[in-house]
């Protein structure tokens, strides 16, 4: 092959809080062809990154920067020009290198690490001296590399990675201002509908992750995780599969999902976690009021059509009968509840999604797991009131940041465990979100709800605090008034339950009514 000569062309990645500098050497002819980093599909750099931080494989070259700068990662490559043949390292000539300092003195790097030995020679050879940070080589994860096995590639990466990886307590936004922010992250260039796909995509992530670790748990024996993924490799995601071309014991293997979806942005969610799943090969049903075309929420409307073209028309069941409804739930191993979000309110949830929540409860009540997406329809994500009927969820993804509704006294018991759901870099637009917020949604607060979580043992594998039971000083003060039924709950919940313990709160009645409200 001829060498030719190239000029780097694509923009590094970084801002004043990245922490670690992953540099190449040149962008091979397929990422200069995608326009950016790792742009051969068969690279396996972001389903690496991915695994590492437990999130899905990003789609988009947007999703890619999020991830980078939301994980305080810098990327770039030693080299501004060279000599090569196509993507081959060994062959390249009359190399020159980037500038890097543009990145050490914008940011604070306190790691640099090479992908691949070739950058790694480079880096040693032209820039070491300069910037006195002395770097790491990593395997390289281009498919010439054929040798390492993506799940050695995730491990050594995660080991790389992991001691620089930002752990920020989590932050509670009013309602208000999680759509400011919402609308400051699409004013800086990330359409809504990107977040959406993000959001859905990382409900559905979370929702058979947990499927697969319940049922592990329970027959003590490790299953694959997804029909690709067996030889303990994390899931391919890049290789979806469907149902109907996989052998029978991976069909056998994978979960069947329900999904309820309402007609607003909650509902455009579960639309796109629908998509996810059934690319996944899973078995997935859309419950839903109206036909996608007929959805009016943006970008909901634009996320169901987009779902409804991979999914069958047969997995889509639109304002079904309750016998249908029910038949439907009968099957589900996973319910997700998107049906009301952020934009609930009431102490009633109208038809039909009153009846969906108390078909799905029942569901629940027989062994299928649920997971809300964002908060559990019918519970206040502003106050934490729950209407007649609410969700009651085994988990609740909620999106970007928690809502002060999901940590008040008794919300566990419809919220189940919560996970936050990184699925944008907020960071730069806190301060001014905050500032229009009021108290709200202080981080100093959220920090003694996080460290009363951590205390207890419940941060989960994001170093983000799973949200556990409240602590009984958590109780406001006017609830100390004598209330007959507040009376009456205290005294049967004294019954020896810890409500830190990993039983669930039964009888469950007792936590119908916030007696708080
Ligand atoms: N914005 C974005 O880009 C992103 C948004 N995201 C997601 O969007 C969610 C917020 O979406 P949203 O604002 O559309 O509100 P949502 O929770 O779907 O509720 C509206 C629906 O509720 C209904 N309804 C209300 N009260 C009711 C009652 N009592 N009983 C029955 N129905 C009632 C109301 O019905 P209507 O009044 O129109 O008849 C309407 O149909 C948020 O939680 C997050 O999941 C993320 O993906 C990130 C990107
Ligand atoms: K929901």
């Amino acid at each position: 092959m001829i060498p030719t000569h190239v000029d780097h062309a694509i923009d590094p990645v970084f801002d004043e809080h990245s922490r670690v500098l992953m540099l190449g050497t040149m962008p091979s002819p397929a990422s200069r062809a995608a326009g950016f980093f790792y742009g051969h599909p068969q690279n396996r750099f972001w389903r690496v990154l991915a695994a590492v931080f437990d999130e899905p494989v990003p789609e988009s070259i947007e999703d890619k920067r999020d991830l980078l700068l939301r994980r305080r990662i810098a990327l770039w490559d030693v080299l501004a020009s060279c000599d090569i043949e196509g993507a081959s390292d060994a062959s390249i000539r009359n190399a020159h290198p980037n500038d890097l300092s543009r990145v050490f003195e914008a940011a604070d790097i306190q790691a640099v690490f090479a992908t691949g030995a070739k950058a790694g020679q480079l880096y040693a050879r032209f820039c070491q001296k300069a910037y006195g940070v002395p770097c790491v080589t990593l395997p390289s994860t281009s498919p010439a590399n054929a040798k390492a096995r993506l799940g050695d590639l995730v491990e050594a990466y995660r080991a790389a990675l992991a001691p620089y990886a930002p752990r920020e307590e989590p932050i509670t936004l009013s309602v208000p201002q999680v759509v400011a922010l919402e609308q400051a992250i699409a004013a800086s260039g990330t359409p809504l509908s990107a977040l959406m796909r993000r959001a859905g995509r990382a409900l559905a992530k979370c929702a058979l992750d947990e499927f697969e670790a319940r049922r592990e748990a329970s027959t003590k024996r490790p299953v694959r995780s997804n029909a690709t993924g067996g030889n303990n490799e994390p899931p391919a995601e890049t290789a979806p599969s469907t149902a109907a071309n996989l052998p029978e014991a991976d069909r056998r293997a994978l979960p069947h999902v329900v999904v309820l979806c309402g007609s607003g942005n909650n509902g455009g969610d579960g639309w796109v976690a629908a998509e996810y799943l059934a690319q996944r090969g899973c078995d997935v049903c859309v419950i839903t009021p109206r036909a996608p075309e007929d959805i009016d929420a943006e970008p909901a409307h634009e996320a169901a059509l987009h779902a409804a073209a991979q999914l069958s028309p047969a997995s889509i069941l639109v304002t079904p009968a309750h016998r249908e409804l029910a038949q439907a739930l009968d099957a589900a191993d996973i319910i997700i509840d998107a049906i009301l979000g952020t934009g609930f309110s009431g102490n009633t949830v109208r038809e039909p999604y009153g009846a969906w929540i108390e078909a799905a409860n029942a569901r629940r009540a027989k062994g299928a797991l649920a997971v809300a997406a964002d908060v559990p329809s019918g519970l206040s994500a502003q106050t934490g009131k729950a209407a007649e009927p609410c969700m009651k969820a085994d988990l609740t993804v909620t999106m970007m940041t928690l809502k002060p509704g999901l940590s008040t006294p008794y919300a566990f018991a419809f919220c189940g465990d919560v996970r936050i759901a990184p699925i944008a870099y907020i960071e730069p637009h806190l301060p001014h979100v905050l500032e229009e917020g009021g108290a709200s949604g202080r981080r100093a607060e959220n920090s003694q709800r996080s460290a009363s979580a951590k205390a207890h043992g419940c941060e989960n594998a994001n170093g983000h605090a799973a949200i556990k039971p409240a602590s009984p000083d958590c109780k406001p003060a006017a609830a100390q008034k004598a209330n007959a039924e507040f009376i009456r709950a205290e005294a049967e919940d004294d019954d020896g339950y810890d409500p830190y313990s990993d039983r669930r709160p039964e009888p469950e009645p007792l936590f119908e009514r916030d007696p708080w409200a």
